[in-house]
């Protein structure tokens, strides 16, 4: 019979830990070892000899936690947002020190949201126009969205490439920023509502037409699929990984 991947969460208490933890009891091949939380000690991932650190904590704590993971030698699948390109910068390097350790950041974990992601990609370098709206239940801490972040950049090379600008804005009073973030010249609206979860909407406009691609994580279950086909697989993925799309047969 085949090792049980020990699988430790940081975070896990939280509204996604509460899922990851559910979710790595319930599968094969996984043992859950490890629940850490705020105030509680890392050393307890290693102590109880986690090889996956599953993270779901905080912007400002998640580069101090995966500098331990990495020191530890113990392998990462990270969903907690704020990463930009410098943070992945930083990360790549602590893992170019061990290199048999691997890392996957996801920005979004869910099967729609990564292709809508595709799909946005493809129709960037269409259309003059585009615009993204994400919406979020109350109590999230960051905006933009890292989803959102994520799309913008992508959103954004894929105009680059085709020789795009920015899209056309005669606006010159932008009250209260009124317009959005820009986030790589993309705008970015964040609306945060109780009774959402986690939603996303691609605006694109050309000629005499718009087209809208909207992805709803309508319960938390959405992400755990994608959360554990990551545990299972980066294993056997040393070095960085950015993006569930890397793990899928797009
Ligand atoms: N990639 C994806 O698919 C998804 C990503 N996310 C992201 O995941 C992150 C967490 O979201 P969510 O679960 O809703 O947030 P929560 O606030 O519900 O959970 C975060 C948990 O982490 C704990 N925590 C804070 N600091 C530390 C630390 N240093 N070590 C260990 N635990 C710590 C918090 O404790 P306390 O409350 O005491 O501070 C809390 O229990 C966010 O960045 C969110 O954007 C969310 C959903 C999907
Ligand atoms: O905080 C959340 O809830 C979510 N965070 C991630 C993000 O910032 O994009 C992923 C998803 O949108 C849910």
């Amino acid at each position: 019979m085949d090792e049980l991947i020990r699988v430790g969460v940081l975070g896990a208490r939280g509204r996604m830990g509460a899922q990851v933890r559910a979710a790595v009891e319930a599968a094969d091949g996984l043992a859950l070892v490890a629940e850490v939380d705020e105030d509680d000690p890392r050393s307890a991932l290693v102590d109880a000899r986690a090889q996956v650190v599953v993270d779901f904590t905080h912007p400002d704590v998640v580069m101090d936690n995966l500098r331990y993971c990495v020191e530890q030698g113990l392998h990462c699948v990270v969903g907690t947002s704020g990463f930009d390109t410098a943070r992945l910068d930083t990360l790549a390097g602590w893992l170019a020190d061990r290199p048999g350790v691997g890392v996957l950041v996801a920005p979004n974990f869910a099967l729609g949201a990564v292709l809508s992601m595709r799909f946005a990609e493809l129709a960037a370098r269409f259309y003059p126009s585009v615009e993204i709206i994400e919406l979020h239940h109350p109590n999230k801490a960051d905006a933009p969205s890292g989803t959102a972040a994520h799309t913008a950049r992508l959103v954004a090379r894929a105009r680059a490439e085709a020789g795009l600008g920015r899209s056309p804005d005669a606006t010159t009073h932008d009250e209260d920023g009124a317009r959005g973030a820009l986030v790589s010249d993309v705008r970015v609206h964040s609306v945060r509502l109780s009774g959402l979860i986690a939603h996303q909407e691609l605006l694109f406009g050309g000629e005499g037409e718009t087209l809208t691609i909207r992805h709803d994580s309508l319960d938390r279950t959405s992400f755990m699929p994608g959360v554990l086909l990551a545990v299972r697989e980066i294993v056997g993925r040393p070095g960085l990984t950015v993006g569930l799309e890397n793990l899928l047969p797009l």
